[in-house]
């Protein structure tokens, strides 16, 4: 908690960045970025492909090794991190998995729970080779919100999956943050996907945050929604992409 000169308290942000510098060798990939996300805020990272946006995802969840880097990154104590592919270990459980490193004396207990809610009760005793990609990828979820994370991070979770089983996913994400409320930063190439999910849309651009846009919507959001096309028509405009080029995302 901060405490205003005025004597007014108001919470600390989830994430703050200030300056933030990340060069792999010569090439500078983040330049002075600066970035806020609020508790509880679900915001989505777009740019073009090369832009950064990994080398940011990692920088906060702190596996940027191979970097050398400056600046000041505050996150929170838990943060969980889904990646494109499930990395589940083939030779553990379902349920082993969720639960890997997790050390609770009801730890069972709330991985079966977790594997409830991403629609997969009675499966914990099945391999990871035996689920679609689609199902691992609900495990990864599962294994990320057992630990009850106060920042979620997301690196195009559903990017490997077919469309269908996306809007699933889609759906299933948006009603997991309804119930645990994390800070959620997702990268994503596709901008429909950043509309249907976050509350704010980012845009990184030459190193830092170049545009952001709000998503003032209510209820269900659709591509033939009016105030879906015309954050969408903004979004490219920032990306520098016209709206027919846009199929297959950025
Ligand atoms: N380990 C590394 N060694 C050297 N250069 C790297 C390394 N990782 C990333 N880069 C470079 O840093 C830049 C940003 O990469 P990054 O993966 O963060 O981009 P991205 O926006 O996530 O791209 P994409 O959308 O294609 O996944 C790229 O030019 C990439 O080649």
């Amino acid at each position: 908690m901060a405490t205003h000169p005025g004597g007014l308290t108001v919470d600390a942000p989830a994430v703050r960045i200030r300056d933030l510098d990340r060069s792999f060798g010569e090439h500078r990939v983040l330049d002075g970025l600066n970035l806020t996300l609020h508790k509880g805020e679900f915001v989505a990272l777009l740019g073009r492909s090369g832009s950064g946006k990994s080398t940011l995802l990692r920088a906060l969840a702190g596996l940027d090794y191979d970097v050398h880097g400056t600046g000041e990154i505050n996150v929170p104590g838990k943060v969980s991190v889904v990646f494109q592919d499930s990395r589940l270990l083939p030779w553990q459980r379902i349920l082993d998995n969720v639960l890997l490193g997790l050390k609770a004396p009801d730890a069972r207990r709330r991985g079966l729970a977790a594997l409830a809610e991403v629609g997969l009760a009675g499966r914990e005793r099945a391999w990871p080779n035996e689920l679609s990609g689609g199902e691992q990828q609900r495990v990864a979820l599962a294994r990320s919100l057992v630990r009850e994370p106060e920042l979620l991070l997301a690196d195009e979770p559903f990017g490997a999956l077919d469309a269908l089983t996306r809007r699933r996913m889609h759906g299933l994400l948006r009603e997991l943050y309804r119930r645990h409320r994390p800070a959620v930063l997702l990268v994503t190439h596709d901008v429909d996907e950043a509309i249907a999910l976050a509350d704010r849309v980012l845009i990184l651009h030459k190193g830092h945050i170049a545009a952001e846009q709000a998503v003032d919507l209510d209820g269900e959001r659709g591509p033939g929604d009016r105030d879906f096309a015309r954050i969408r028509a903004r979004l490219l405009a920032a990306l520098g992409v016209g709206a027919d080029d846009d199929k297959d995302g950025t």
